[in-house]
């Protein structure tokens, strides 16, 4: 049997953190696989960049607990293990790119300088550029030889492309695939495009007032729900059939005479959508994350204006 703690990366129980102005994540329960790449998503203010500072111990959570692979991430078990790039890279601007890295490795017990090397020279930067002359690509770059050079088995990543222009972004995001790819690290990305977390991720973790919203593979999340349309029945106010069994509405919309709703069904037939009325299909990622992130409390239909 598999070692649930094990094949387990990143771990919260009843995970909670109150600033001054009140409760960022409150009574989050979640797990997070090994050897996977989970989007973490959530609106402005859901507690995303809160949560990595708990995951790195730079942040102590006011309840309950976080683990990285089972250990307290102040523990340097565990912040030997992760690393964590956000969109304001800490880089020394003075610093040569060489110099840079030899404060990796200087930091690092387990530095991998190859690998290192390795990706700054295949974004034809000179190991002797001044990090402050680099353009946010060029930095990105160099960022992340910082993190994979660690050896991480945990890579955090806090919207480190969020500055970068489609097509550098696009380059860093595949760089970031093709190590991960290599080394069966486990990702946490943070991303508000989420047409872009589509094709990368496998996992999924959606918060949203703190709290978490939506977990699970990603794959059977999306099998789990069915993306309706037709024409507005007149019998409930969000334009549904009556009948729809055990099925929770997340959300639906009435524009005009046609309505659109994602049903969470957990791959049960409804017999009311049986009939031609209504057409079904299986969500998207992003057309699922994006009816969970607009979506009121459950059961709660929105009603636009007539077209
Ligand atoms: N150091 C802090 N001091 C006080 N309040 C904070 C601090 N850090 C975060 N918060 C508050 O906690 C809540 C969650 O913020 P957080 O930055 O974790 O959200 P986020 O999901 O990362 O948002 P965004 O998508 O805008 O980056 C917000 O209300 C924020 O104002």
């Amino acid at each position: 049997m598999t070692d649930p703690i094990a094949s387990t990366a990143l771990r919260a129980t009843r995970l909670g953190r109150r600033f001054r102005s009140g409760w960022a994540l409150r009574d989050c329960d979640f797990d997070l696989p090994a050897g996977r790449i989970t989007a973490l998503v959530g609106p402005n203010g859901a507690g995303k960049s809160t949560l990595f500072h708990l995951a790195t111990g730079l942040l102590r959570p006011t309840t309950g607990e976080i683990s990285v692979f089972g250990a307290d991430p102040v523990t340097a078990e565990a912040r030997d293990r992760t690393a964590f790039l956000a969109q304001d890279k800490p880089l020394y601007p003075r610093f040569t790119v060489d110099e840079t890295l030899r404060f990796g490795r200087e930091l690092n017990r387990d530095w991998d300088q190859a690998t290192a090397e390795r990706i700054v020279r295949a974004g034809d930067i000179s190991l002797d550029a001044r990090v402050g002359t680099l353009s946010p690509g060029q930095c990105t770059r160099v960022a992340l030889a910082l993190a994979f050079g660690k050896r991480p088995g945990l890579l955090l990543l806090d919207e480190p492309l969020a500055d970068l222009d489609p097509l550098v972004r696009i380059e860093a995001m595949g760089l970031v695939m093709a190590e991960v790819a290599e080394r069966g690290i486990t990702v946490v990305l943070s991303s508000h495009v989420l047409s872009e977390l589509e094709n990368v991720c496998d996992h999924v973790l959606l918060l949203k007032h703190g709290g978490v919203r939506l977990q699970g593979d990603a794959q059977q999340l999306c099998d789990d729900h069915l993306l309706l349309t037709g024409r507005a029945d007149g019998s409930r106010e969000d334009g549904l059939p009556p009948g729809l069994g055990g099925a929770t509405v997340v959300e639906s919309t009435v524009t005009g005479r046609q309505v659109t709703a994602l049903l969470r069904t957990d791959g049960h037939p409804v017999d009311a959508l049986a009939d031609d009325r209504w057409v079904t299909e299986i969500p998207s990622l992003e057309d699922l994350l994006l009816a969970y992130l607009r979506s009121a409390p459950a059961g709660t239909a929105t009603t636009e204006a007539a077209a």
